[in-house]
């Protein structure tokens, strides 16, 4: 009996210890800018051999994902990472000619995020977006008129939609689920084939090819992709449509990059919009907005492909060895300037 009272005050002194060590090592790494690189010896985990000879992609053929062994390069449930090095752009831009796809981009400036941001989005996006392909834009906004027209390239169109402007800035975050869920039903839908959304706030830095192209597609967030499970920002109250309890969540993904097939993105924003419908109807609202709902929905819906920071990385952090090519950045946050 003694030995159990005495084992059980250990663990609870362990744990005190262990949540007092990582909430130090919170301070040291976010308070010093440069202690965050630190981060970057917690391992990722390794994807096992076998599964790597097994892993076939439907666009890039055979991925090398032993061609990084320093990241992890395939999920627990059989879907590739992709890291630059592991795919062959080549081949994943034949295959996708080749089943003669549209490819839709989606994109909402609302208020001053027109003017900040949308040029040098959709002018990065003509250099390097999947680029020898079809695409067509759709850029959501409540002044069409504003949308700067220039000319695109071969096989390229601009859509311009008109959509409400909310009051708060988390509420025109929240709504582009709903929005975007009733666009794939309509002339997007029958447009495209693949569909990726993704934030204003960004611009292109590198080719972003059909390489990225899968069922459903979801992106790691550049700021917690070596951080443990249980350390990860996902929505907690367990009263939210979004929580995921402490032993649940796989990665956490970045809600300014998500895609897929119009069918499996019907079916993630439907699930979005209706959780984020819930949480208001109680009066609450998720920490992330609608990336914990999007977190929640990954958790539940596991993505067929995954993409490395190295798709969508924050210049703020720095270089990194393991960050090779970037192939979008976030533009620096001016929420003063662009948030009421
Ligand atoms: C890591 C992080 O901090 N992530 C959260 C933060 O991302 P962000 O800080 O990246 O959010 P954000 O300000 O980029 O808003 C998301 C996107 O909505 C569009 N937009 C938003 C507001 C507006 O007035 N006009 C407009 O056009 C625009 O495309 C923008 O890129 O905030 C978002 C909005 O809730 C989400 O909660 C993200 O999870
Ligand atoms: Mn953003």
């Amino acid at each position: 009996m003694a030995l159990k009272e005495g084992l059980r005050t250990w663990k609870r002194h362990f744990r005190l210890l262990f949540l007092l060590i990582v909430g130090l090592s919170g301070l040291l790494l976010y308070g010093i800018p440069g202690l965050r690189h630190l981060e970057i010896f917690i391992p990722m985990g390794t994807c096992p051999p076998a599964r790597m000879l097994l892993l076939r992609d439907n666009f890039t053929g055979l991925l090398r994902l032993w061609a990084r062994p320093e990241v992890l390069t395939c999920t627990s449930w059989g879907a590739p990472i992709i890291w630059d090095g592991t795919f062959d752009p080549d081949m994943a831009q034949q295959e996708a000619i080749q089943q003669n796809l549209t490819i839709g981009l989606t994109v909402f400036a609302v208020g001053r995020y027109l003017e900040k941001y949308l040029a040098r989005f959709l002018e990065t996006a003509e250099q390097h977006f999947m680029v020898g392909q079809r695409v067509v834009y759709y850029v959501f906004t409540e002044r069409p008129a504003a949308v700067p027209r220039r000319p695109l390239g071969p096989g390229r169109q601009l859509r311009v939609e008109r959509v409400l402007r909310e009051r708060r800035w988390q509420d025109v975050s929240m709504e582009r689920m709903r929005t975007l869920h009733a666009a794939l039903g309509g002339r997007l839908g029958r447009e495209a084939q693949f569909v990726f959304c993704m934030d204003v706030d960004q611009y292109f830095s590198g080719a972003f090819g059909p390489e990225a192209l899968a069922e459903s597609v979801a992106q790691l967030h550049a700021w917690h992709y070596h951080w443990p499970r249980r350390l990860l920002p996902y929505e907690r109250d367990a009263r939210s449509a979004a929580a995921l309890a402490v032993d649940e969540g796989d990665f956490y993904y970045h809600a300014a990059l998500f895609g897929g097939s119009v069918a499996a993105l019907r079916q993630l924003t439907a699930h979005c919009a209706r959780a984020q419908q819930q949480d208001r109807a109680r009066g609450i609202e998720a920490r992330w907005h609608d990336e914990s709902h999007l977190n929640k929905y990954f958790w539940l819906h596991k993505p067929a492909k995954v993409l490395s920071p190295e798709f969508c990385w924050s210049p703020e952090i720095g270089q990194r060895a393991e960050i090779r090519h970037p192939r979008l950045l976030w533009a620096p946050k001016e929420y003063a300037l662009v948030r009421d």
